[in-house]
């Protein structure tokens, strides 16, 4: 278990982390969600003791990072993918980390193979590829056996093969009962990994829900019409006490799964649809909605009022 009480980190007049409070359990993924500039990677950071906090505290299964004895058999980290020394071979750079940790070496060839790169383990690190990079970096996190496990954005410039076996390694790590922390700033993927979200935005936590309670707060439903007789329409609806938002290129949303009811009202006033679809706006969506305040990072380029959708040009990779 990740405990985080109070965590704060300045620098300079920028509070980069702003009194961040909660905990990551054991037997679940738990996505790190928020906008570019929120606070992840400085958290991760503080969490391994790469920063130290300005002012609160965080701990591991109890203990300070700095307190724990040979750290990679508790937690296991993968923060920046690059961080390795490109002359050497795949299966030297494990066992120089295996050495200098008390890991015995034939886990070097065990996580080798877990992340398959056994074919490519006397390679040299500088001519993989970025996917190759992440594996690398992925066994260097599981060398140690850590019941505990972090992530920073470990999709980041992956293929869909290589976000597939990551999404699915994250899984099989939580079921065998570790803890497994990773960030994104993509709710879609984590929509499909995480089993709890915890959202920061500035540096301030937002939300820490399951990802289940998460989707019935904010998965709204609406119906979207459009109609050559729009103002007939809108009078009909109105009438039967149904509430119409009208928006761009002259079609209207109503809140709700009404459908049936509105294409009877139609029907019987004889007023003719061109479009009568029940959506679900996306949790992308919703995600944006709750950080949309707290974004650091605008794409003011786009102009004033840019919608949901837009908004994805101020987010990273998208
Ligand atoms: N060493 C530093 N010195 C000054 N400011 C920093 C430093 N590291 C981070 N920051 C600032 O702290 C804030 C949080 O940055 P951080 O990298 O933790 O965010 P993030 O959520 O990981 O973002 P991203 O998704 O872009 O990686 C940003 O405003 C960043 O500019």
């Amino acid at each position: 278990m990740i405990e985080l009480e109070g965590l704060t980190k300045r620098y300079g007049g920028k509070v980069a982390v702003d009194r961040l409070t909660f905990a990551v359990r054991p037997g679940v993924v738990t996505g790190f969600l928020g906008p570019n500039g929120a606070g992840k990677s400085t958290t991760m950071r503080m969490i391994l003791g790469l920063d130290r906090p300005t002012a609160g505290d965080v701990r591991i299964d109890g203990r300070h990072y700095a307190e724990l004895t040979d750290p990679l058999t508790y937690i296991g980290a993968l923060l920046d993918a690059k961080a390795v020394h490109g002359g050497r071979s795949a299966y030297n750079h494990l066992l120089c980390l295996a050495q200098s940790n008390g890991i015995p070496s034939r886990r070097v060839a065990e996580v080798l193979d877990t992340v398959g790169l056994t074919a490519v383990a006397r390679k040299k690190a500088k001519g993989f590829s970025y996917g190759m990079g992440q594996r690398l970096g992925i066994a260097a996190a599981l060398l140690g056996d850590p019941r505990i496990l972090m992530f920073d954005e470990p999709v980041n410039g992956l293929d869909p093969e290589g976000i597939h076996w990551i999404r699915n390694l994250m899984k099989s790590l939580a079921a065998q009962g570790r803890t497994v922390f990773v960030s994104s700033h993509l709710m879609s993927e984590m929509a499909l990994t995480a089993d709890h979200l915890v959202v920061i935005g500035q540096g301030r936590l937002l939300a820490d829900t399951s990802m289940a309670d998460f989707i019935r707060q904010h998965s709204r439903s609406y119906v979207r019409i459009r109609s050559p007789q729009r103002e007939r329409l809108l009078d009909v609806l109105r009438a039967d006490g149904i509430t119409v938002v009208e928006t761009g290129g002259g079609a209207l949303e109503v809140e709700g799964g009404k459908a049936e009811r509105i294409g009877e009202l139609a029907a019987r006033s004889g007023v003719v649809l061109h479009e009568l679809s029940p959506r679900q706006a996306s949790l992308e969506e919703a995600f944006m909605r709750l950080t949309a305040e707290s974004v650091e990072y605008h794409a003011r380029a786009a102009g004033p009022g840019p919608a949901a959708g837009d908004r994805g040009a101020a987010w990273k990779g998208a």
